[in-house]
Order: structure tokens, then sequence, then C-alpha cells
């Protein structure tokens, strides 16, 4: 899905060298339940005129029924997921590829995904797809994640609050039980692929200029 937020777009500068960048990148929106990996994924995605990923429309029935239910997922339940988020991440690349070179887009980040990948496995998981497609592919992919954190009462409201969504609030205490905040070499300023953004008090619009603004400071 595809929303407008011209204040966003215009209050961003860092969009113009991202747009000079021209470097296919996957960016994933990743964290807990609740953090906005949706709300912000989807800015993210208006502003940079990129493709999006639902992640959670990407599992199959099993996996829905049994966060329904509250029961966590096993990584076993996870791995084929994670490997379906990238598959599609990189399959939307290649397409937005296309209109790259047609002049249609201006943006160096092709695809906004949102995906939990809670654990540093799953994150590594998703990044060895992608190089698996790579080396396969004319399109050569870069990933980043960017891991969205709030304090979990907080989380625990914003999911009981949420209507018409299958994962159950209470989901959100197993989920911090196994949450591995991206840290040390996993994080940009220590050469890794990862941001970490508190969003505590700040709205889902202020959220996204920050993660283009510091995805800008690194030439992303
Ligand atoms: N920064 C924020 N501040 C306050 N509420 C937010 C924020 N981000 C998201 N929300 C709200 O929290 C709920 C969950 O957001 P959502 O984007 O679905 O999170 P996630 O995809 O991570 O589960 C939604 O009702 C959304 O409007
Ligand atoms: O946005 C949410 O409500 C959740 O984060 C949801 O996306 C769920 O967490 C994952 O789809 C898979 O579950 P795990 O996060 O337990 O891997």
């Amino acid at each position: 899905m595809t929303i407008s937020h011209p204040s966003l777009i215009s209050s961003s500068k860092g969009l113009e060298s991202i747009a000079n960048a021209k470097s296919p990148t996957i960016v994933i929106v990743g964290g807990p339940a609740g953090t906005g990996k949706t709300t912000v994924g989807e800015m993210l995605t208006a502003s940079l005129n990129s493709a999006y990923i639902e992640g959670d429309q990407l599992h199959p029935e099993d996996n829905i029924k049994k966060m329904a239910s509250g029961i966590p997922l096993t990584d076993d339940d996870r791995w084929g997921w994670l490997k379906t988020v990238a598959e599609t991440s990189h399959k939307l690349c290649v397409k937005a590829a296309a209109k790259v070179n047609n002049d249609e887009s201006d943006s160096s980040i092709y695809c906004v995904a949102s995906c939990s990948a809670l654990k540093k496995v799953y994150r590594e998981t998703i990044l060895d797809k992608i190089q698996e497609i790579n080396s396969q592919s004319e399109i050569k992919a870069r990933v980043f994640f960017v891991f969205l954190y709030a304090d979990k009462q907080v989380l625990i409201a914003r999911t009981s609050a949420r209507k018409h969504h299958f994962m159950a609030s209470t989901m959100v205490n197993s989920q911090f039980e196994i949450m591995q905040v991206p840290e040390g070499s996993e994080l940009l300023e220590e050469g890794g692929n990862s941001l970490t953004v508190d969003t505590e008090g700040k709205s889902p619009e202020k959220i996204t200029v920050e993660i283009l603004e510091r995805l800008h400071a690194r030439s992303i």
C-alpha cells in the first residue's frame, strides 16, 4: 500500500542524496508488535516512492492461526517466512529497478518491508537469502534493518487497542523474551547494517524523518 505524505517528503533533507545514490536497497523495518513497523513502513514507502511489503501478509496460514491463539511461533515456524520476506523483497527490487531505468522513480531505496526480525539469527537468515538471490540475479540488492523499539507496557496497550489484527497482545511478552535489539557489530555506526530507533514519545512522522536523516547521514 502506498500513501502520500507530502510533508514528510519536503521535511526530509536526506531524500535528494538518497535519490542520487541509485543503488538497489531494501529497508526492513523490524521490532516487536505495536512499535509501528506498518505505520512507519508505509510512511517511509510514501516518502521514498518505493515498493512496500507487509511481512505479516507472507505468513503461512498455520503461523497466523498460532499467533491468533496466543501461541508464540517457534524458530522452525519462522525460517520459511523469513526467506519468503527476503524473496519477495528482492522480487520487488527487480520490478522497481525496471521503473528506475525508465526514470519513473528517483529513490535508491527500492523496497521497504515490515518484518519483526526479532533475533540476530533471523536478520542473518534474511541477509543470507538476499545474498543467495543476488548471486543469481543482475540486481544486487543491499539490505538495511531499521529496528523500532519501545517500552513493553506501551506496546501491550497499543496492541490491545488494535482492532482487526490477528496478533494477540499477550504475544508482546514472548517477543520480549527472545528479542535481540541490534547491537555492536550489527549497528551501522560499527560497520553493520542496522539502525535502532527509540520510538518513545515520538510521532510516526517524526520517527520516519529521523530514519531518513540517519540513513542519509550514511549515504544510504
Ligand atoms: N509512534 C507511535 N506513537 C503512537 N502510536 C503509534 C506509533 N506508531 C504506531 N502507533 C499505533 O500503534 C498501533 C500499532 O502500530 P503498527 O504500525 O500496526 O505496529 P506494528 O506493525 O509494529 O505491529 C497502531 O494503532 C498505530 O496507529
Ligand atoms: O506487527 C505485529 O503485530 C507483529 O510484530 C507481527 O508482525 C509478528 O510479530 C510477526 O509477524 C511474526 O512473529 P514474530 O515476531 O514472533 O516472529
